[in-house]
Formats: C-alpha cells, sequence, structure tokens
C-alpha cells in the first residue's frame, strides 16, 4: 500500500511500486506514497536520487514499470530553471499563454492575453509581460513559470527546486504565495522538490525523502529525523539536522 504523505483531504495521487531504469541504472526502485488534496509536499534526496525521474513520470514524461492512479484533473509544473534555455524566442507573456489547456491554436487571442496577463499580475510579474525570455533574471523566470503552471486551475501543482538561484527576498516571497495561493485554494495539493530542509521543515506539511526507494515519508516532524536523513545522506543528513557541532 502507499504511504499516505498527508492524514486528510481526498486521495489525489496514488503512487504504487514505481520503478524506473535507464540501462543499469535504476533511478526509482518500487517507490510508493500518495498526496492528499490541500497537501504541501517536500521531496528531498541527494543529487541523482530520482526526484526529478518522478516528476516526469506523474507528468506521463517517462516510461514505468508499477502504477500511478492520478485523479488530478490538472498538473501545474514549473521545471527546474537550470533547464531552461535562454534562447528560446518569445515573452513572457507567451509563456504562460501556453499554459492555459488548449490554447493552441489561436494562442494570440485577446482573451487568452488578458488571462495570461492577470496571471502573471497575481505573482507580481505584470511588468515582465512583454520582456523577452531572454531579458529576464532567475528570479524573474521562475515568476513566470509558477504563472504558467497556475493560469490553467491545477489541483496539483508540482514545482521542481523552484527557489534554485533565487535570492532570500525572492525566496521568501515565493514560500509567502504558496502559502496564500493555498489558503484560498485549500484543495489544491503542491509537490516541491527541494534540497533545503529547514524550508521542507517550515513550509512542507509532509516530506517524501528518496534515494531510490522511499526512505521516509509522512509528516515533516515524524519523516525528518537524524536517521532517516543519514540513511539518505550519510552523514551530512546528522549534519545539517543538529547542526555542525554535532557532525
Ligand atoms: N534520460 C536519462 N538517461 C539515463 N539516465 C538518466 C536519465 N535521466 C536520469 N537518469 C539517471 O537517473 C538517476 C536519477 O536522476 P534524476 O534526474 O531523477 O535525479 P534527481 O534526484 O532529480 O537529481 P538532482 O537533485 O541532481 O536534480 C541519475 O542517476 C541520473 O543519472
Amino acid at each position: 500500500m502507499p504511504t499516505p504523505a498527508d492524514s486528510t483531504g481526498d486521495p489525489l495521487l496514488e503512487v504504487e511500486d514505481l520503478t524506473v531504469r535507464y540501462g543499469a541504472v535504476t533511478a526509482l526502485d518500487h517507490v510508493s506514497f500518495r498526496i492528499r488534496s490541500g497537501a504541501f509536499l517536500a521531496i528531498l534526496g541527494p543529487n541523482g536520487s530520482g526526484k526529478t525521474t518522478l516528476f516526469r513520470c506523474l507528468l506521463g514524461l517517462e516510461g514505468y514499470t508499477g502504477t500511478i492512479r492520478n485523479r488530478a484533473k490538472r498538473i501545474g509544473y514549473v521545471p527546474q530553471l537550470k533547464t531552461f534555455d535562454r534562447t528560446f524566442p518569445g515573452r513572457a507573456v507567451e509563456v504562460v499563454i501556453s499554459g492555459i489547456t488548449g490554447s493552441w491554436p489561436g494562442w494570440r487571442t485577446g482573451a487568452r492575453r488578458d488571462q495570461a496577463r492577470r496571471a502573471l499580475d497575481r505573482v507580481g510579474a505584470g511588468e515582465f509581460a512583454d520582456r523577452p525570455l531572454a531579458a529576464l533574471s532567475g528570479g524573474q523566470l521562475q515568476r513566470v513559470y509558477l504563472a504558467r503552471a497556475l493560469v490553467a486551475e491545477p489541483d496539483l501543482l508540482l514545482l521542481d527546486e523552484p527557489a534554485a538561484g533565487v535570492d532570500r527576498v525572492g525566496e521568501h516571497d515565493l514560500y509567502q504565495y504558496l502559502e496564500e495561493y493555498q489558503a484560498d485554494h485549500p484543495e489544491v495539493a503542491i509537490a516541491m522538490i527541494t534540497h533545503d530542509w529547514e524550508v521542507a521543515r517550515h513550509h512542507a506539511h509532509s516530506c517524501l525523502i528518496l534515494n531510490h526507494r522511499v526512505i521516509g515519508c509522512g509528516p515533516s516532524a515524524e519523516v525528518l529525523t537524524e536517521a532517516c536523513l543519514r540513511e539518505a545522506f550519510g552523514h551530512m543528513g546528522h549534519a545539517h539536522v543538529l547542526g555542525p557541532d554535532h557532525a
């Protein structure tokens, strides 16, 4: 049975025995968990532990064995910014329009532009709407992608290291925005890949710790333990949980 990542809300996504192999590499090894509506799940694990592969499976972009029962009608996705091709021609507003379900063709119509501009306004990026993507900073681009993910009103939001490369103020604004968004849309579930245990502890209700297989899954306070982090990250996990004096 999948481990419940949260104890309340209706099951939105159930993952059972998910396995992905790339030749000799087993990226995901019989991973099982579930996400309920209204959850805020942090996904943690060392580099190369299968976190992005998991998202790719949820988005239908990767072959796998096992079962994904997805009751979400719409999934919004914010990819890792480091994968973004800055030579891609286009403006911020056009990226957001491309997130409107069924927006092709006719994506340039006024109504969709207005909808996209409103989405950019909501994440504090209205002033960047007509800027070419190549002219945006990392933090500005991250807001544009967040607007793109939210414009189609998803019931599941997947964020892949959304604060990577963003300064402290931008990071604070992002988590505050997500908190406010969930308060306004209590049924929306968020799953966020992060390398930051403090962020997971303070902002997520629950955590999934992954190192190809599930090391721990459940309420943040129960899962972010020395034993769990040591198992996933080795001695560095121990140091981060208890502070460097205990390493
Ligand atoms: N297309 C691919 N072909 C072959 N191997 C792959 C492919 N995609 C991922 N892998 C391998 O699968 C494993 C998991 O990769 P994945 O990108 O999911 O890790 P991650 O936890 O997201 O890492 P990071 O924290 O560095 O972003 C790694 O060993 C990686 O090299």
